[in-house]
């Protein structure tokens, strides 16, 4: 019955034209009956006050970096592409105060009292991630040159909401900590197959139980390597973060009764700067107050 009748609604929607003064009284009322399905759409508003955090990894990215031979254990190409497509990120959408990326993953910050789309955890995650997806896609060529791309790479997300800056600084401590830990065990690995001429399962063998300090020894001690010195956009990952910068250019202008005369215009512009430093300190908070809002 109820088939029928969508089915009867649908024939007369379709026979209609576009236009809504030619909607005949009784598609109207279809209409306003089927309107109820709008109340099983879940609100996912984001709780006021949080930063809300926008995560976003790689899918199966271990299979698209052996794919595309990403060099080992780091590949520069695909790091500069992952930022380039976060920077596309911060440009295009409102709100986002800083970000962080290791690896195959991003973490976008929505400052605190963001209202951007009404906070709605769906559409902020949906944006950013495929903001991020077609960007890494569209500027392929520019990193990547000759080597194809042989399909396309898809991106997960999720949002975590952080209500306090001490929370905030955290996560973000979290994941810095995280690239460290993975960037000195994958640069030992790759330095004990490539250089030390073990086998990848030789190599696992190895540094089976190794605390971070054992890891350090091994590098320093039988590769003359000292793993602070080692490049910091590996050690640190990429913040992107706004930075304001005067730019000043010359105008002509002409008054009456004057002569024309050349003026210097100084506008400041907001411009995204990716630094590969330390995020855990207090340093970097210090440098950019203009970051975290107050706890209140
Ligand atoms: N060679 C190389 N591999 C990289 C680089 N960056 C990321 N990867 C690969 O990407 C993987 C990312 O790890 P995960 O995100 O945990 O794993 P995943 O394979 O993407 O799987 P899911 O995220 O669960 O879908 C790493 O384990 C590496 O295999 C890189 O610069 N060079
Ligand atoms: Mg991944
Ligand atoms: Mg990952």
């Amino acid at each position: 019955m109820l088939k029928q009748t969508i089915q009867r609604s649908l024939g007369c929607l379709r026979n209609c034209k576009p236009h809504s003064a030619h909607f005949s009284s009784s598609s109207i009322m279809a209409k306003s009956k089927f309107e109820y399905v709008r109340n099983f759409e879940t609100d996912d508003t984001c709780l006021r006050n949080c930063y809300i955090v926008v995560r976003l990894d790689g899918r199966n990215f271990h299979k698209f970096a052996e794919q595309h031979n990403f060099t080992k254990p780091n590949d520069n190409r695909a790091l500069s592409l992952m930022t380039r497509s976060a920077q596309s990120v911060m440009e295009e959408l409102d709100d986002i105060v800083i970000a962080y990326g290791q690896s195959d993953e991003y973490s976008f910050v929505f400052k605190r009292s963001t209202n951007w789309f009404k906070r709605r955890a769906s559409k902020l995650m949906t944006h950013v991630a495929s903001q991020f997806s077609s960007s890494y896609v569209f500027y392929w060529r520019e990193y990547f040159g000759e080597q194809k791309l042989l399909y396309p790479p898809g991106f997960d997300g999720r949002v975590v909401l952080y209500p306090s800056n001490h929370n905030l600084r955290d996560y973000l401590s979290w994941r810095q900590a995280d690239c460290h830990i993975n960037n000195l065990y994958n640069t030992v690995f790759w330095t004990l197959v490539q250089r030390g001429g073990l086998s990848t399962s030789q190599a696992e063998d190895r540094l089976k139980g190794t605390l971070a300090a054992d890891k350090n020894e091994i590098l320093f001690s039988e590769f003359n390597i000292n793993y602070n010195n080692e490049s910091p956009l590996h050690r640190k990952g990429t913040t992107l973060v706004w930075e304001k910068t005067d730019e000043s250019t010359t105008k002509k202008i002409k008054l009456p009764q004057e002569e024309e005369k050349e003026i210097t215009v100084t506008r400041t512009r907001k411009k995204i700067a990716a630094l590969t430093c330390d995020i855990i300190g207090d340093e970097f908070w210090e440098e950019h107050p203009d970051i975290l809002e107050n706890d209140s």
